[in-house]
């Protein structure tokens, strides 16, 4: 059975101040699913959020790392660092980094490497752009996306990959993907893998999605057979919302 995860990306939003708030909103709500909840505070915040949310069954996790170990990188935070705190899991190659900060198939596959090398679990994103999915190419720009930063892995290295579907276009926008079209490209992620690493490596991997998903349309998505839970954005931001879709499953 594939682990059902709900994760709250909170991007570069929320202070201390506004951290601890959301935090102490958090812990005061129900979770009446089986998912696995995660949330992704800013860096300047992932201390204090581990510290809060200790003896709580909520998960702190990062946003992004840099794929060295450490040096001459202004600015960066590395795999180890993150380690160093107690974080367990990053999340990589998210349509944001790629678009406003260069990140490329190529970064990512070294970020990969570099989480794993340090035992932090990848939520690794990717989805195609409007102009893909008008010209009918979602699929072969999904399958390229995995295949350049993921393929060079051994099937092994999947028990510490969560895959986030999030087609560009329904990010922060209010529009999602219908259901009908999320669990279809869950279908190909999944076949895609199969035909690389076999069904077994395939059907144990959690594929999520994300993009505008809110409580009044997550049942639906996660509803479907091969999505296995979401990444959220804006609804993060309000614990009860958050929580809503938590509760979804
Ligand atoms: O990481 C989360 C995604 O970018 C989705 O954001 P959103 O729920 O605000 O559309």
């Amino acid at each position: 059975m594939r682990k059902h995860i709900v994760a709250g990306n909170w991007k570069m939003n929320n202070g201390l101040i506004q951290t601890e708030s959301l935090i102490v909103e958090l812990k005061k709500q129900t979770k009446a699913s089986d998912a696995e909840v995660m949330i992704a505070p800013t860096f300047t915040n992932l201390w204090h959020a581990f510290q809060s949310t200790r003896q709580h069954d909520i998960e702190v996790i990062a946003q992004n790392m840099h794929f060295a170990e450490d040096g001459a990188y202004t600015g960066e935070v590395s795999a180890g660092m993150l380690k160093s705190i107690g974080i367990k899991t990053v999340i990589l190659g998210h349509s944001e980094r790629r678009a406003y900060f260069n990140e490329t198939d190529e970064s990512l596959a070294k970020k990969v490497d570099a989480a794993l090398a340090n035992d932090i679990r990848v939520i690794f994103c990717f989805g195609e752009e409007l102009s893909d999915r008008k010209a009918e190419n979602e699929e072969v720009v999904v399958e390229s996306q995995i295949r350049n930063a993921l393929f060079h892995l051994g099937a092994d290295a999947f028990k510490n990959i969560v895959l986030a579907y999030e087609p560009v276009w329904a990010i922060g926008t209010g529009e999602t993907a219908s259901p009908e079209q999320a669990q279809d490209m869950h279908a190909f992620i999944r076949k895609t893998l199969a035909e690389k690493y076999g069904s077994a490596t395939a059907d144990s991997v959690s594929i999520l999605y994300g993009g505008s998903v809110k409580p009044n349309n997550a049942k639906e998505i996660f509803g479907k057979p091969d999505v296995d839970g979401g990444l959220i954005g804006g609804a993060s931001l309000k614990a009860e919302d958050f929580y809503a879709i938590v509760n979804a499953f």
